[in-house]
């Protein structure tokens, strides 16, 4: 379902990614764990099309995220660590924003964003949320449309232990539904909540394939 085909990205001046290549099939659960400034932010940036890589490709069902064409974009809902952006705009606003941006028709089915404790914030500005409210915030606007793939980082990262259960319960049921879930995180707990297979990410290459059962 997704291809992620001889990756190389270059930061200041440093190889961060080094014809990393992996895939993650249908109903899968994929981590990608390793030491912080290892490259596991920008492998997810550029897996969701937000950056370009240096060399290598991603595809979703055989479509490029960063082509001409819409459904490769579309294919995945991303949730980045950092949201401190649009500060200005309401909960509501940036939900629908985003579903515009996405083709989407509505903000989604009602039950999701009680589900995600975001009745209370929903005209609130984003820039007066907490980091966690911001994350459930994004990981709605993730949701819209039902993407194939969702690409988290650091999911788990300032959500309360509630909230965290809550995640865990929507990537399970995302992934029992057929979708493949990509998501970087050093949460043993989480990951072993999600029976994800992970994948260690050190020195610009992926190695060390893992099973995390419950
Ligand atoms: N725009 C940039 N210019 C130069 N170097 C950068 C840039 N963005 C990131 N880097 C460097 O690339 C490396 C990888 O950063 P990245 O944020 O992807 O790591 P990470 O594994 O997600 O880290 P963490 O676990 O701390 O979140 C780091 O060494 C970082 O300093």
């Amino acid at each position: 379902m997704l291809e992620v085909d001889t990756l190389t990205k270059y930061l200041g001046g440093r190889r961060i990614l080094d014809a990393v290549s992996f895939s993650c099939a249908p109903s899968q659960v994929l981590a990608i764990v390793g030491p912080n400034g290892t490259g596991k932010s920008t492998l997810l940036r550029i897996v969701a099309g937000v950056i370009l890589p240096d060399r290598g490709q991603v595809r979703v069902r055989g479509v490029s995220v960063s082509g001409d064409d819409p459904a490769g974009r579309r294919g995945i809902g991303y949730v980045p660590d950092a949201t401190e952006v649009l500060p200005e705009l309401l909960v509501c606003e940036f939900v629908n924003l985003v579903a515009a941006l996405k083709g989407v028709r509505d903000e989604g089915p009602r039950a999701r964003r009680q589900q995600l404790g975001l009745d209370e914030t929903w005209n609130q500005r984003l820039g007066t949320l907490s980091f966690g409210q911001r994350k459930r915030a994004f990981l709605l606007a993730a949701l819209l449309g039902d993407p194939d793939v969702l690409v988290l980082d650091e999911p788990s990262n300032g959500i309360d232990p509630e909230g965290i259960g809550l995640v865990g319960t929507i990537l399970r049921d995302h992934a029992h539904e057929g979708g493949a879930v990509l998501l970087s995180t050093n949460d043993m707990p989480f990951l072993t909540s999600l029976s994800a297979t992970s994948m260690i990410l050190e020195n610009g290459t992926l190695g060390a394939i893992s099973r995390n059962a419950r």
